[in-house]
């Protein structure tokens, strides 16, 4: 592999800060990255931001296919032709933004589920991860290298300060796992924060599964959207279209006090909510 910098240098291009440009830098991290997705050759893997083909290389050694997607043209220029040279010709090079991409054609014109591989872009994960939760039927795995802050939020339990809206979304589809910590000096240029590795396995159907998942992520959504009020107060001062006092007797019909918060409730205790205000709305629109 050659290093960032030189080949940064021979094409003449300058890291770009607001795309997240810091570069791996280290052969041997890249291959455990890949080594931890268990990847061998009859999986097809969606690499998103492949940037100069640190992870690119070892995937595309392992894997039938890699599918690379990065947003910036001058980067999948030369890494098409990097690979070209290196004599790599399982990877469909695309310039493409990941967040206007649409993952369920990408799976099926795979014809099986994906193993997604990234080390994202620190100004995007958060919405790449809410996009692989809704894209997850064509996806089997994911191994993401991420923000070490955002890493400790998607794995979070309740009753911690960094649980949160994204922490109980990945917790209902599935089992997020902290797989190895990489420091920021081994990417170039060096951003000011370490990294995390992080697995995710979807699990397919969910343990608990909600009636009306998009409801469920709505409910979430409100719950964390003021995390600081009681779930009461949040709630129905959300979209939701409740008013306190039914907010109150769901609450208490799905077994929670309404003057906890948010951060306290567990997976199966939002899709225990999620269920009961899916049934008041039905049996609002019965009467309606
Ligand atoms: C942190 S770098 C990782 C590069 C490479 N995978 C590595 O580990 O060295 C992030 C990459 O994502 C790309 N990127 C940024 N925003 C993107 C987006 N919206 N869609 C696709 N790629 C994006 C950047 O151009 C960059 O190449």
């Amino acid at each position: 592999m050659t290093s960032p910098r030189a080949l940064l240098t021979a094409w003449n291009i300058r890291a770009k800060k607001q795309l997240g440009q810091n570069f791996l830098n280290d052969p041997n991290m890249a291959r455990a990255i890949v080594d931890k997705a268990g990847i061998d050759d009859d999986d097809v893997v969606l690499e998103i931001g492949p940037g100069l083909g640190a992870i690119t290389v070892p995937a595309a050694a392992a894997a039938r296919r890699v599918i690379a997607v990065d947003k910036d043209g001058r980067i999948t220029g030369l890494l098409a032709t990097e690979l070209l040279a290196a004599g790599i010709d399982n990877v469909d090079v695309r310039e493409a933004d990941i967040l206007r991409v649409d993952l369920a054609s990408i799976s099926d014109e795979a014809g099986q589920p994906l193993v997604v591989l990234g080390n994202l872009p620190y100004n995007i994960s958060s919405q790449v991860i809410v996009q692989l939760i809704h894209a997850r039927s064509g996806i089997d795995r994911a191994v993401l290298m991420l923000q070490r802050e955002m890493a400790q939020r998607i794995c979070a339990g309740p009753g911690s300060k960094e649980y949160g809206r994204l922490s109980v979304m990945l917790g209902y589809c599935a089992q997020p796992r902290m797989l190895m910590q990489v420091r920021a000096s081994l990417f170039f240029p060096a951003p000011k924060v370490d990294s995390t590795v992080v697995g995710i396995r979807f699990a397919d159907p969910p343990v608990f599964p909600a009636h009306d998942e998009r409801l469920l992520f709505r409910v979430v959504k409100a719950a964390f959207g003021k995390r600081r009020k009681t779930l009461r107060n949040a709630l129905s001062q959300s979209d939701l279209d409740l008013d306190p006092p039914t907010c109150e007797r769901l609450l208490e019909s799905a077994r929670i006090d309404p003057m906890r918060r948010a951060e306290s409730l567990s997976v199966s205790g939002f899709v225990r909510l999620s269920n009961i205000i899916g049934t008041h709305r039905q049996s609002l629109e019965t009467c309606g």
